[in-house]
């Protein structure tokens, strides 16, 4: 099977290599196209543009940054539309807001082609090992289609229905994993500040109801201060950010993911952006230490 990939960042990397490592033959683009030789000694083929990919491939597969990348490399001048039509299908993996997959959908399926939205759960190590879980809604039959590769790609895949439901169900998860990274990063502070030890509390919490594969991992490189990035803060506020439009068009209160993406932001602002979403914790630190007497 042919396949366009668009997008060689920390996931997309992965995943196109995932697929080049199952006999799958992927042409690859990225934005900056220097990105695609790696991709290339592992024997892709490269698109000058997402228009070209699209022209050869009969499904094309996108993991970009946010709803403005996935917009732009869609609607603008050699974007994916010039070259959509009849058989063809468009996969957007990428983490965005229902609104953004709504808009692809009708632009995609006006020229005749299929869209699935599919972002999908787990980082850079899933992604790697072929372990993502994947959340897809849309095209039904696109879907289906699509399955062999989502098997290489992940451990399971959900079928969530009409477009928007897999954008919103990545968002509630990934709310959910915010405000987790904060209350561990709290928690951490606290034992520290308060005499006892962190790595302690982290063997405790490992042992209990609450243990959980996130803090086992991160945990530790976090008392390290090692936040080499698996999933970029940056993608996380993003995240948080969209989690809480969505809250507010159905009214409902978030009050904890709320200060969450303000300690997001907060990193941001010093310039953790780029980092691991666990560098958090040092606004977390921070903080407790301004506040003492
Ligand atoms: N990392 C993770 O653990 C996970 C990430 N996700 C989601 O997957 C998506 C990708 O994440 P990740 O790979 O970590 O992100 P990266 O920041 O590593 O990669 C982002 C990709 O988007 C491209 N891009 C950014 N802006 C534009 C633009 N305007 N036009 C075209 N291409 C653009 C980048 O191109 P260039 O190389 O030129 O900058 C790069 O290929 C995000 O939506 C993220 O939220 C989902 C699950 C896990
Ligand atoms: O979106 C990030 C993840 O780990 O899932």
């Amino acid at each position: 099977m042919e396949v366009g990939f668009l997008g060689l960042g920390i996931m997309g990397k992965a995943m196109a290599t995932n697929l080049l490592r199952h006999g799958y033959r992927v042409t690859v683009w990225n934005r900056t196209l220097a990105k695609c030789q790696e991709l290339v000694a592992l024997g892709a083929t490269v698109g000058e543009t997402p228009a070209a990919v699209v022209a050869k491939c009969r499904y094309t597969i996108a993991m970009l940054s946010d709803p403005s990348a996935a917009l732009s490399v869609v609607f603008d001048k050699d974007g994916v539309l010039e070259q959509i039509g009849d058989g063809k299908g468009y996969i957007d993996m990428s983490t965005v807001d229902a609104a953004t997959c709504s808009k692809i959908d009708e632009a995609v399926k006006q020229k005749g082609g299929a869209f699935v939205e599919a972002p999908v759960s787990g980082s850079k190590k899933p992604a790697e090992d072929g372990q993502l879980v994947i959340l897809a809604a849309g095209d039904k039959t696109l879907y289906d289609e699509m399955i062999p590769a989502f098997d290489v790609l992940g451990k399971k895949s959900f079928f969530l229905g009409e477009i928007g439901n897999g954008a919103k169900m990545k968002l509630v998860v990934n709310m959910i994993m915010g405000s987790m990274m904060n209350s561990l990063s709290e928690g951490l502070s606290l034992a520290d500040k308060s005499g006892l030890s962190p790595q302690t509390l982290l063997d405790v919490l490992d042992l209990g109801a609450i243990a959980n594969p996130m803090f086992k991992l991160k945990g530790p490189a976090m008392l390290q201060g090692s936040y080499n990035p698996a999933f970029p803060l940056k993608h996380q506020q993003k995240d948080m950010r969209l989690a809480l439009a969505l809250g507010d068009e159905n009214a409902v209160s978030m009050p904890v993911s709320a200060a969450a993406n303000e300690a997001f932001k907060k990193a941001r602002s010093l310039g953790l952006g780029d980092l691991d979403f666990s560098a958090v914790y040092e606004v977390v630190k921070g903080a407790s230490s301004s506040g003492q007497a």
